[in-house]
């Protein structure tokens, strides 16, 4: 078994918004700020180069107590003895990287959508990304999942996961809202002229959230256990129209069905659901 891991605010460092300030300056701030996990990301260096910083970064980050993840390698995460490794899709996969890393380090994996999300869970990752929620100029060109896939990320998915992408203190809310209950960062906190105080604010904002929903992770009892789609899911929609909203489904041409019985669309908002109902979302199939 791996150790459990949890974490509220993820940062991981992005030099390009900080030019004439060093890395580990900045990840010190955002430590001080209250990051409980940082990653060491950087695309534009040798291997060697990454070596080096990851061995730095492995130092501060151990001042701190707070784990070190590196992006992409877990060659270069061992060789520091980082906590652990972040993989995208198209890097290694779960499997591999979980053989070289072993059963006792973290293994995380970004997603874009539920499918993905299901298929980390059960390979064995540790935690997963969600996003990029917003645009963001930090993975120019990759398209925005939006607050849909965070709704449909707190409905299912049981491991630890954070929303990333375009998270900044005035989006914060409505992410949280959605069902994020860890957030993760690069511009908004390493690109402040204030690292310390965009990682407080931002920390502010989830303990706050947490808070006013009166735990950290939300009870149990908030959630109504159903099947859909023959998956098990846990909802904290209280009608047919909040669920098939909170799959992205409510404008799209899909018939619902509720404990095997067709529910009309314009029943959807008047449909409660019960624990243990039986949800079937039925895409329309183009013919030719
Ligand atoms: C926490 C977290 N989530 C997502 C990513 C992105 O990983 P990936 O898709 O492999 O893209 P690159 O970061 O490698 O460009 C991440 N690094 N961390
Ligand atoms: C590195 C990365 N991965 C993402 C994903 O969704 O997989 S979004 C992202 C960039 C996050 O940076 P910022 O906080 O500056 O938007
Ligand atoms: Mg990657």
């Amino acid at each position: 078994m791996h150790r459990k891991l949890d974490f509220k605010l993820y940062v991981i460092t992005g030099e390009n918004y900080h030019p004439g300030r060093g890395m580990l300056e900045v990840m010190e701030a955002a430590l001080m700020g209250g990051a409980d996990i940082v990653q060491l990301r950087d695309k534009d260096i040798s291997k060697r180069e990454l070596l080096e910083k990851a061995k730095r970064l492995r130092e501060l980050t151990a001042k701190y107590k707070v784990p070190l993840i590196i992006n992409d390698h877990p060659d270069v995460a061992l060789a520091v003895d980082a906590d652990g490794v972040h993989l995208g899709q198209e890097d290694l996969p779960i499997a591999v990287a979980r053989k070289m890393m072993g059963p006792h380090r973290i293994v995380g994996i970004s997603t874009h959508n539920l499918e993905q999300a299901r298929a980390a869970e059960n390979a064995g990752a540790d935690y997963i990304g969600v996003g990029p929620v917003y645009p963001t100029g930090t993975k120019p060109g990759r398209q925005a999942v939006t607050t849909s896939y965070v709704s449909q990320a707190a409905a299912e998915i049981r491991i630890p996961w954070v929303a990333i992408g375009g998270i900044t203190t005035d989006n914060a809310a409505e992410v949280l809202k959605a069902g994020a209950r860890r957030l993760c960062a690069v511009s908004a906190i390493v690109g402040n002229v204030d690292p310390e105080g965009a990682c407080r604010r931002l920390l502010e904002q989830i303990t706050g959230w947490n808070e006013r929903t009166r735990t950290e992770i939300p009870s149990e009892q908030s959630y109504v256990h159903v099947t859909v789609n023959g998956r098990p899911a846990r909802t904290q929609a209280t009608t047919l129209f909040e669920l098939a909203k909170q799959y992205g489904l409510e404008s799209r041409r899909v018939v619902a069905e509720l404990n095997g019985e067709v529910v009309p669309r314009q029943s959807w908002s008047d449909t409660p659901l019960h624990i243990g109902s039986l949800v079937e979302f039925v895409h329309f199939v183009g013919g030719g």
